[in-house]
């Protein structure tokens, strides 16, 4: 088993941060990479994994902390899995809502049967900016892309993300209720598994 009272989250998205921290619970401190630095590392890899380890080494070696990384996405069926690990970056870097535009305009005549998408999230905690065995966890969350955005709640692609087990948008889904099935909840889970947390 591994203790760590503090962790830092190596990502500038306040949504993951929060989630993340209530998915840990108050045992584990995560403190946001944002304290010590506003650079963002260059995403180069070509997997969720290899992102994943690389801001997490990133965050270890600015920060002196073990750190933790999170790459996700959303792998839209119809269009082979875009935007999949370019999915902050889908509309050039113009955010949430050019990017929940662009998806929306791809997928215009697409039938509700071809809509189906998985949201991807890959975990990896690293002790040290050199730890030659990073813990990796992922997990995945099935659904369709709806045909307009709904709700509120969430962050990213939530609005567009319809959720079969719940008949709503992920958006719709209340903090907590996200936080139990979501893709990053899965992680999580065998994440806090592999760490003795549970
Ligand atoms: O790299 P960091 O600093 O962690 O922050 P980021 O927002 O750039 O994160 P990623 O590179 O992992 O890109 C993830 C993309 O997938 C989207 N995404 C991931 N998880 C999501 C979720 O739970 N709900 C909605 N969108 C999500 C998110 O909005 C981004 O566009
Ligand atoms: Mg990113």
């Amino acid at each position: 088993m591994i203790n760590f009272t503090q962790l830092v989250l190596a990502s500038h998205n306040a949504g993951k941060l929060k989630e993340l921290q209530a998915m840990l619970g108050e045992s584990v401190h995560l403190r946001s990479i944002g304290e010590f630095s506003s650079v963002e590392p260059e995403e180069t890899g070509l997997s969720f994994v290899e992102n994943a380890i690389l801001k997490a080494r990133n965050a270890a070696r600015i920060s002196g902390l073990p750190a933790l990384a999170d790459d996700s996405g959303l792998a839209v069926d119809f269009l082979g899995g875009a935007p999949g690990i370019y999915s902050a970056r889908y509309a050039d870097g113009q955010g949430d809502a050019a990017n929940n535009a662009k998806l929306l305009d791809a997928l215009k005549d697409v039938p509700e049967a071809e809509r189906g998408a998985q949201f991807v999230c890959v975990l990896a905690l690293v002790r040290h900016a050199e730890d030659p065995l990073p813990i990796l966890c992922e997990g995945l969350w099935h659904g369709r892309i709806l045909p307009a955005a709904s709700g509120e709640h969430g962050f990213g692609y939530d609005p567009l993300f319809w959720v079969p087990e719940r008949d709503c948008s992920s958006a719709e889904l209340s903090p907590s209720e996200k936080n139990l099935i979501s893709h990053r909840a899965r992680a999580m889970d065998l994440l806090r598994q592999r760490l003795g947390l549970k």
